[in-house]
């Protein structure tokens, strides 16, 4: 048994809070927010997840010192925006041999860091991972089957996590590819974005598989670019994650970008949304990461337009389908006639 705190009491860590536990690991949740610590505490249930009670053994807290103190694995699952705010208040509690697996997914906006980037500048020297893939909260929390990775540095770290968070509904593999697991992470965030205004759009199915086809090959460029590896985002982290999130309805970006595709605003489907929207965090990020590295991701430019320049979603469309005209793969090529 493992002494696990869960950094942040949204519905993703209040999700892997009861995994956890159910793993037979002693849990703590704590909480930024001294209103959601009574709340869960009174009720113990997550608004977002009302069939999963969250067991009396767990503690729930608004105490960071406490919550840190003598514990092997801390899971930092606060939204992207408040990773750094949140190590660097966890600085001073944390302790040599401690873990640090973070569950967000994301880009920094202004330093275009990988959250685990900047979970190393606020910790030094702090043994950290992330655990991503396609894992909607709602059905981890009713025990449906799902599967990540968990990505490290060092593969101790990776087997440690894949050890504490597996289970019979919850498979883990590892992976060596830090890089490339959490670029796939946050940038189908962006892509799915796209696929929600799709459907909000009232298109089809054949432009759900052509955003999910092209919008993998917009992240393996920039990915494979910035280091990460082929194989990861052929995999659960790239492919996997990409397409429950364009694809399912517990999504938040895809329904934002429903919202988007119907006509309303960045902020009013964010609002309606009322849960974190990483893909509109990430978005800027994406499309600058794009420009730093030389890599065309016409989607991701697209979803910016439409974000943040007031483009309608439909333009947007068509301004995709009627690009210059290209080979589909550029590594492939005929030989000369
Ligand atoms: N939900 C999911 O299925 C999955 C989510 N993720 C990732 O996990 C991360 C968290 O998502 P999720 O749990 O869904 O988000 P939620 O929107 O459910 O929760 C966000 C939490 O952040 C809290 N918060 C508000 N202000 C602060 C602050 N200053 N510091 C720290 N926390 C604060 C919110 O409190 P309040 O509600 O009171 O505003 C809320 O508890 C995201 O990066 C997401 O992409 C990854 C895989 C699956
Ligand atoms: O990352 C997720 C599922 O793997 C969650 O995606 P959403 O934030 O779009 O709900």
């Amino acid at each position: 048994m493992a002494k696990i705190s869960v950094i942040g009491a949204g519905t993703w860590g209040t999700a892997l809070a009861i995994l956890l536990h159910g793993n037979g690991n002693q849990v703590t949740i704590w909480s930024a927010l001294s209103g959601e610590v009574e709340e869960l505490n009174s009720t113990r249930v997550h608004r977002n997840l009302p069939k999963a009670r969250i067991p009396s053994e767990i503690e729930i807290t608004g105490d960071l010192k406490s919550a840190m103190e003598e514990r092997d694995l801390l899971v930092l699952a606060v939204p992207s925006v408040f990773v750094r705010s949140t190590a660097r208040r966890m600085r001073e509690f944390l302790r040599p041999g401690q873990i640090v697996v973070n569950v967000a997914k994301g880009i920094e906006e202004d330093t275009l860091k990988t959250l685990t980037e900047i979970i190393e500048e606020e910790l030094p020297g702090v043994q950290v991972a992330a655990l991503s893939g396609p894992s909607h909260a709602e059905e981890v929390s009713l025990g449906l089957p799902t599967t990540c990775v968990a990505a490290a540095h060092k593969r101790h770290v990776a087997e440690y996590v894949q050890s504490l968070f597996m289970s019979r509904i919850f498979r883990v593999y590892t992976s060596p590819d830090l890089k490339g697991v959490e670029l796939g992470g946050s940038l189908k965030n962006v892509i799915a974005l796209a696929a929600g205004m799709a459907d909000g759009l009232g298109f089809g199915d054949n432009t759900k598989a052509a955003l999910i086809t092209r919008g993998i090959a917009e992240i393996g460029r920039l990915g494979i670019e910035m280091g990460g590896r082929a194989e990861t985002f052929a995999g659960l982290t790239g492919i996997g994650d990409l397409i429950v999130t364009c694809a399912s309805m517990h999504s938040r970006n895809r329904r934002a970008g429903i919202l988007m595709g119907q006509g309303h605003t960045m902020e009013e489907a964010m609002k309606e949304v009322n849960m974190v929207v990483e893909g509109v965090h990430s978005a800027k990020a994406a499309l600058a990461l794009s420009r730093r590295y030389g890599v065309s991701m016409p989607i991701v430019e697209q979803v910016n337009a439409v974000l943040f320049d007031g483009q309608p979603a439909r333009e947007s469309v068509t301004e995709l389908m009627l690009r210059d005209k290209r080979i589909e793969n550029a590594g492939m090529d005929w030989e000369e006639d």
